[in-house]
């Protein structure tokens, strides 16, 4: 049993999720919390996971770990996508079967679901057609990463989870305009074109997809419940089970920004899956919900932003 005095492990604890989750643990009196930046310990090198593992020996060890981009990054670098993704998951995975580690929990993606799956999309669907070409790299990591966490739940009874977070965002996000998601993206650019007398902002593909999106602060509460609760089931969608048309989204955040200028459809970049919405009622049922809804996590983004544009080390803007 996890108690606020035992040694939780996050892996990727500076990311933005890793974060949230550090700050959610803390503020519920957590006093054990350990992290590791990736130039302390590179994920990716199974003698040096083993290592720290036999050094510490957390009692509970939570992946935040990964290496995430949008649509464009996972369209460009498939090999970085897959095999890196494969190399932290698995040594986390492994290092904790070996060192009778009581507690995983391992954060997979919506994107593991069949590009044309009905919506919303429900766990069962898994593995049931073929995946969205943008990202199925990244999805096969993620696959595998769920399925070592079952298989150790079916062969050795141990209490290891898989949450599917939908599209995520909110502080500490990535704004880089390579390699982020939409929702930092648009903030970022609506922002910037704002400030350069409302100049056209250029969008990608032709708008008409819909994302969900769940604000980070809510998906860190849905990782602190799966730690204090021993779930029953191996894998749970996590997120609001509303989706928006990326078009729409454009124009909630351009009026959040107070841009007045045009926006421009690349259609030359890709649009990706055109929907995936998760069906949230296995944790609903559980007792897990989410409280923040877009309007307002984007504002709360929004200000984080605006508060931190200056401080590079803050925002990821390479
Ligand atoms: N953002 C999103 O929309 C979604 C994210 N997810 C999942 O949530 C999790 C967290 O994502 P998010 O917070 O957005 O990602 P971030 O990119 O913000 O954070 C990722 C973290 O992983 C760490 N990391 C990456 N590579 C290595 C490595 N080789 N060795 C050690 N640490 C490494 C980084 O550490 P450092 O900072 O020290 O370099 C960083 O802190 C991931 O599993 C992701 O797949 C799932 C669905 C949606
Ligand atoms: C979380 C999920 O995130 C990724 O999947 P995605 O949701 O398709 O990624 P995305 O957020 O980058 O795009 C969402 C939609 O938005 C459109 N779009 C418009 N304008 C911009 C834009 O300026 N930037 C970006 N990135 N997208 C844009 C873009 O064309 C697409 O139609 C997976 O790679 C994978 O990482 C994963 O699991």
């Amino acid at each position: 049993m996890i108690s606020k005095d035992s040694l939780i492990y996050i892996a990727g604890h500076r990311g933005m999720v890793g974060s949230a989750i550090w700050r959610q643990l803390s503020a519920r009196g957590y006093t054990n919390l350990l992290g590791m930046t990736s130039k302390e310990l590179d994920l990716r090198s199974q003698s040096e996971v083993l290592d720290f593992f036999e050094k510490n020996k957390p009692s509970a060890v939570i992946d935040a770990a990964a290496k995430v981009g949008g649509i464009l990054a996972n369209n460009s670098y498939p090999y970085q996508f897959l095999m890196e993704n494969m190399q932290i998951q698995n040594n986390l995975i492994d290092a904790s079967l070996k060192m009778n580690i009581g507690k995983f929990i391992f954060l997979g993606s919506s994107c593991i679901y069949p590009k044309l799956a009905p919506q919303p999309l429900k766990e069962e669907y898994l593995l049931t057609d073929s995946l969205e070409p943008t990202n199925e790299w990244y999805a096969v990591a993620k696959i595998t990463g769920i399925k070592a966490v079952e298989s150790i739940r079916k062969q050795f009874g141990k209490d290891y989870v898989s949450l599917m977070p939908t599209n995520l965002y909110g502080t500490h996000d990535n704004f880089d305009l390579n390699t982020s998601h939409v929702l930092p993206a648009m903030i970022r650019k609506f922002h910037e074109a704002k400030e350069n007398n409302n100049t056209p902002v250029i969008l990608w593909g032709s708008g008409t997809p819909m994302r969900e999106f769940l604000f980070v602060d809510d998906m860190a509460s849905s990782v602190v419940f799966a730690l204090e609760n021993k779930l029953p089931e191996h894998l749970y969608n996590v997120g609001t089970g509303q989706d928006l048309m990326i078009k729409d989204l454009a124009e909630l955040i351009q009026k959040v920004t107070g841009h007045t200028g045009e926006i421009v459809w690349d259609s030359e970049k890709p649009d990706g899956t055109p929907r995936k919405l998760m069906d949230v009622s296995k944790m609903h049922e559980l007792g897990w919900k989410h409280t923040i809804e877009l309007e307002d996590g984007i504002a709360k983004t929004y200000q984080w932003f605006l508060q931190n544009i200056n401080n590079f080390k803050e925002v990821k803007m390479r």
